[in-house]
C-alpha cells in the first residue's frame, strides 16, 4: 500500500494514520469537520489535502450512523482501490451499503478491538493497536486484492487480524465490549450522588469496574443504536442474574435457618460462575490466561521510583508480566502490583527486598 486516505479524523482515524505514516505510507486525512483533519495533520498523521487521484485505501473512521453514506459517497466517486470502514458494529453499514445498490467486492467491514476512554486526534497514538485484535468481516464475493490491502493496514498497525463473518461480529462485541460498557455506566451511575464520605473509600475494585463509563456517551449511543438487538438479549440475562442474587440476599437476611442457607448458596453460584467466566479473557498479547503471582511493593509519589523498581527487577532476572497501580488514598504514597511468573515470585521478592524495596506479605 503505497498511498491511503483517512476519513474521519478522531481517535481510531488519527490512530491508524499515525502508524501508516509510520510505515512510510502516504495519508491524507479528511474530515467533515476540517480542524480535526488539520489537527491530525499536525501531529504526523499524514496530510490534510485532496489526493490528486484514487488512493490504495480508503478507512472510514467516522462514527457507525455516518459510514454508510462517508462510504458510498466514495464509492461513488471512486476514491480508491479499496475501502473500509473501522466502526464498531458491522452488520448494519453492511446492510445500508446493500440497499444502495454498490457494487461491495471492493469494500470489507473492519474492527479494531482496541481504544480508549478519550476521542479525538488529540487522544490518537500509532501504537493504539499493537498486539490488540483487528477484526475483518469479507464475505464470499469480496475481491482478493481489497483483503489483502486490509490485512496490510493491519499488520502496519502491528494488530492481528481475526476473521469473523459480520453478524457474529456483533452478538460477540455485544458480549464483550457493549454490555459491560452499560453496566459499567450504571456501577458509576450510583456513585453520581453517593455522599462524599463514601466516594473517598474507593479502592481499584470500582476503578476496575467504571474504567469504560468515563467514556464519551455521543459515540455509545451512535454504537449501542447500532447493535441494540443482541445487547438487549444480554442484558434481559444479566437482569435475570440480578434478580436471583437480590433473592439470595434477602434469603440471607431472614431468621429462618433454611432460607439464609438457600441464600449463601445462591450468593456462592453466582460468585463462582463469575470465576469460570473470568478465566476465560485472554491473557497478554490475547494468549489464553495465565495465572500470575502478584508481588505488591510499596512506593513513595515520587519521580524515578517505577524506573528503580524496573531495573531491580531486571537485576533480579525477573520478567515483568504486567503492572498496575494502586494509589492510597490520601497520601502521597501507592502500592505497585508486579505480575510475574509464579516460580519468579519469591526470586523477586527476595531481590527487591535486598534492595530496600517493602513489599506487602
Ligand atoms: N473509540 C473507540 O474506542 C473505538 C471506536 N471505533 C469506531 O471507530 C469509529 C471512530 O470512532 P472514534 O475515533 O473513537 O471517534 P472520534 O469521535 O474520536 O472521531 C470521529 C471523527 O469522525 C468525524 N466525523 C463525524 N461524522 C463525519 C462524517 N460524516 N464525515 C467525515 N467525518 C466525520 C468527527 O468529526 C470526528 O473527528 C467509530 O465508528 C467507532 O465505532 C472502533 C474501535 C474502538
Ligand atoms: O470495550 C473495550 O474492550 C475497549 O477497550 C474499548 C473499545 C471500545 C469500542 C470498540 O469498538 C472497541 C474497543
Amino acid at each position: 500500500m503505497r498511498t491511503a486516505l483517512v476519513i474521519g479524523t478522531g481517535l481510531i482515524g488519527t490512530s491508524a494514520a499515525l502508524a501508516l505514516s509510520g510505515r512510510g505510507v502516504v495519508v491524507h486525512l479528511a474530515d467533515h469537520d476540517p480542524e480535526q483533519a488539520r489537527t491530525a495533520a499536525a501531529l504526523g498523521a499524514g496530510t490534510d489535502e485532496t489526493p490528486d487521484g484514487p488512493v490504495d485505501l480508503v478507512i472510514v473512521a467516522a462514527p457507525p450512523a455516518h459510514v454508510a453514506d462517508v462510504l458510498a459517497d466514495a464509492m461513488r466517486r471512486g476514491a480508491a482501490r479499496g475501502y473500509i470502514d473501522v466502526a464498531s458494529v458491522k452488520g448494519g453499514p453492511r446492510r445500508e451499503l446493500q440497499e444502495r445498490g454498490l457494487d461491495l467486492t471492493p469494500y470489507i467491514g473492519t474492527h479494531p478491538m482496541s481504544g480508549r476512554e478519550r476521542s479525538g486526534p488529540l487522544a490518537a497514538t500509532g501504537d493504539l493497536f499493537e498486539g490488540r485484535p483487528w477484526v475483518l468481516t469479507p464475505t464470499g464475493d469480496t475481491d482478493t486484492e481489497v483483503l489483502n490491502l486490509a490485512l496490510e493496514l493491519v499488520s502496519h498497525c502491528r494488530a492481528v487480524p481475526v476473521v469473523m463473518d459480520a453478524d457474529a461480529h456483533d452478538r460477540a462485541v455485544a458480549l464483550v465490549s457493549h454490555m459491560p460498557h452499560l453496566v459499567s455506566s450504571m456501577v458509576a451511575a450510583r456513585l453520581e450522588h453517593a455522599e462524599e464520605a463514601a466516594v473517598r473509600l474507593c479502592g481499584q475494585g470500582i476503578r476496575d469496574v467504571t474504567r469504560i463509563a468515563a467514556s464519551d456517551p455521543r459515540m455509545w449511543i451512535d454504537i449501542l443504536s447500532a447493535n441494540p438487538g443482541p445487547v438487549a438479549d444480554l442484558l434481559t440475562d444479566f437482569a435475570a442474574d440480578l434478580e436471583e442474587t437480590v433473592r439470595a440476599l434477602r434469603a440471607l437476611q431472614s431468621s429462618d435457618e433454611d432460607e439464609r442457607r438457600e441464600g449463601s448458596t445462591g450468593i456462592a453460584d453466582v460468585l463462582r460462575r463469575g470465576n469460570a467466566g473470568q478465566v476465560r479473557v485472554p491473557g497478554k498479547h490475547g494468549s489464553a490466561p495465565r495465572a500470575y503471582e502478584s508481588v505488591t511493593v510499596f512506593i513513595d509519589d515520587q519521580p524515578g521510583q517505577l524506573a528503580r523498581i524496573f531495573a531491580d527487577a531486571e537485576r533480579a532476572g525477573v520478567n515483568i508480566e504486567d503492572v498496575r497501580i494502586e494509589h492510597a488514598t490520601g497520601q502521597q504514597a501507592g502500592l505497585v502490583q508486579l505480575a510475574v511468573d509464579p516460580k519468579a515470585a519469591p526470586v523477586l521478592t527476595a531481590g527487591l527486598r535486598e534492595r530496600g524495596w517493602a513489599i506487602r506479605q
